[in-house]
């Protein structure tokens, strides 16, 4: 795990950055300057600074829907290929052709190419829209910039493991930012020391962590060949739920540029959102370093190694059958040998169904797992006999919902605070400012309670979902998932 201490910038660092806060407006004339060089059009919107949400984008006018409000040219656009040292990353990571694309490699190939985009300073087309951003970044909340201290405050949520722990490919940054920079980033300066630009390995370390938080806060995916690219501008728009976004972005081909294009009328005056997804506040905080507290999109995820303890709570004897249960559901893409697989509990406490089929299995008695092994999925007959009488399946339905509620009691003991203390620094800091430099360590604070409280909540609410008076054995008792993972190729 890593984070850069913010206690040790210095006094000077720290003044130019509330300067930085207190900036107001839109990042300066020269990166409005870059703009018009760069052809970016405006048409009824401008950057603004907003009480709740710092700078964004204001209506300069009513806006109707279906109207193109920013256009920018393609070739304003930051990509890999765009940038000036392709060639060098194209070198570095060879020409790939047979090899699976990795979506990880992607996005750290547009931290690479950030990173020399800012070594080159004057020299690159983008300086002045790169460091408008850099000191968003350098003064905002991305977790890499969290102190020991405060990350230990989102001990246990899906946020810090997906920052520090989680090295799933398809995951957006930051994810184990130090281990790129040893395993990548390091590689890639020493093949090419004069991109560096003399920079210190403890220089380029910085430079890198600014470079990620850049490109995991800022930029896009664009189109279905998933191009990842900083888009000027479109990325000055802070984010709300899908459901009240006001743009949405397409790809005008024949004029070659990107547009943000109105889905609902905004009135002069008032804030253009666009939104990044139907984002839980892990995420929002893991990736953007901010969290919305009433955010509709919630819940969290529990770890097989959590189902698997709370499932020997409720069946003592799974501990005997441990390695053929957990081959049966390896078998259906339902765990991993690292007992790295996570399933999903929504924010109302209902378990996904793949967590409900894992609690089934897990709790049946050994004779109903030799039947379920011995099974043939195409007998329709032998199907029925194995979903079991009434007695049989009201006793299946107690042993999940019985792990189930330990599920919830165990996971909750993963945090760093208790649901009080989290309800707690949340109701005292409630009026805190995500935007004000002295609020810093009590912004971080607060936005880490409102993620453990999300999560809490979900755990809590697993439990009432579980023995809610109206739950019937058939929500609890998932079908048993055919066909096995492997002979579908998934
Ligand atoms: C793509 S940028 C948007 C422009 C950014 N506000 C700026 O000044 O450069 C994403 C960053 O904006 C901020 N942000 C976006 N949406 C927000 C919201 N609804 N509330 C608070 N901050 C938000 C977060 O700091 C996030 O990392």
């Amino acid at each position: 795990m890593t984070s850069k201490p913010a206690s040790s910038k210095s006094a000077g660092k720290r003044a130019a950055e509330a300067r930085g806060r207190d900036a107001g407006g839109g990042g300066g004339g020269a990166f409005a300057k870059w703009l018009r060089d760069n052809k970016v059009e405006l048409d009824g919107v401008e950057v603004a600074r907003f009480a709740r949400t710092g700078r964004g984008v204001r209506a300069t006018r009513d806006l109707r829907v279906g109207e193109v409000v920013v256009s920018v040219p393609d070739d304003a656009v930051l990509t890999v290929d765009a940038c000036a040292v392709k060639k060098e990353l194209g070198e570095f990571v060879g020409d790939g052709d047979d090899e699976a694309p990795s979506p990880r490699l992607d996005k750290e190939l547009l931290v690479i190419a950030v990173m020399c985009e800012m070594c080159a300073g004057k020299s690159s087309a983008w300086c002045e829209y790169l460091e408008t951003v850099h000191e968003a970044v350098r003064v905002g909340h991305s977790v890499l910039a969290w102190d020991d201290e405060q990350v230990t405050a989102l001990f246990g949520t899906d946020a810090w493991r997906d920052a520090y722990e989680n090295d799933d490919e398809t995951l957006d940054l930051p994810m184990m930012t130090e281990e790129h920079f040893e395993n990548v980033v390091t590689l890639f300066f020493k093949l090419f020391p004069k991109l560096a630009s003399g920079l210190s390995v403890e220089a380029l370390r910085e430079l890198h962590f600014a470079a990620t938080a850049m490109v995991a806060g800022y930029s896009f995916t664009l189109g279905d060949d998933e191009i990842q690219a900083m888009v000027p501008f479109w990325d000055m728009l802070n984010h709300a739920p899908p459901c009240e976004a006001s743009v949405r972005l397409h790809h005008d081909q024949k004029n070659g540029c990107l547009q943000m294009i109105t889905v609902r009328g905004v009135k002069k005056g008032e804030e253009v959102f666009n939104t990044y997804g139907p984002l839980r506040n892990a995420e929002l905080l893991r990736r953007y370093g901010f969290v919305l507290p009433r955010n509709p999109h919630g819940g969290t995820t529990v770890g097989l190694a959590e189902v698997i303890q709370a499932a020997m709570g409720a069946n003592p004897l799974v501990v005997d059958e441990l390695p053929l249960r957990l081959a049966w559901l390896e078998s259906r893409g339902l765990a991993d040998e690292e007992l790295s697989t996570r399933f999903f509990v929504h924010r109302t406490g209902r378990p996904s169904d793949k967590l409900l089929i894992a609690m089934r299995l897990l709790t049946l008695k050994p004779e109903e797992m030799t039947a379920l092994i011995e099974a043939d999925f195409d007998d329709e007959e032998q199907l029925m006999l194995l979903e079991g009488n009434d007695e049989e399946r009201t006793e299946q339905s107690y042993m999940v919902g019985a792990s189930l509620q330990f599920l919830g009691m165990y996971a909750k003991s993963r945090y760093a605070e208790s649901m009080k203390a989290s309800r707690l620094t949340y109701k005292m800091y409630a009026s805190v400012s995500p935007h004000v430099q002295k609020h810093e360590s009590i912004y971080r604070a607060w936005a880490a309670a409102v993620v453990r409280m999300d999560e809490q909540r979900a755990l809590t609410k697993l439990g009432r979902w579980t023995y809610h008076p109206g739950r019937s054995e058939d929500a609890l008792l998932h079908a048993w998932p055919f066909p096995v993972a492997d002979e579908e190729g998934r």
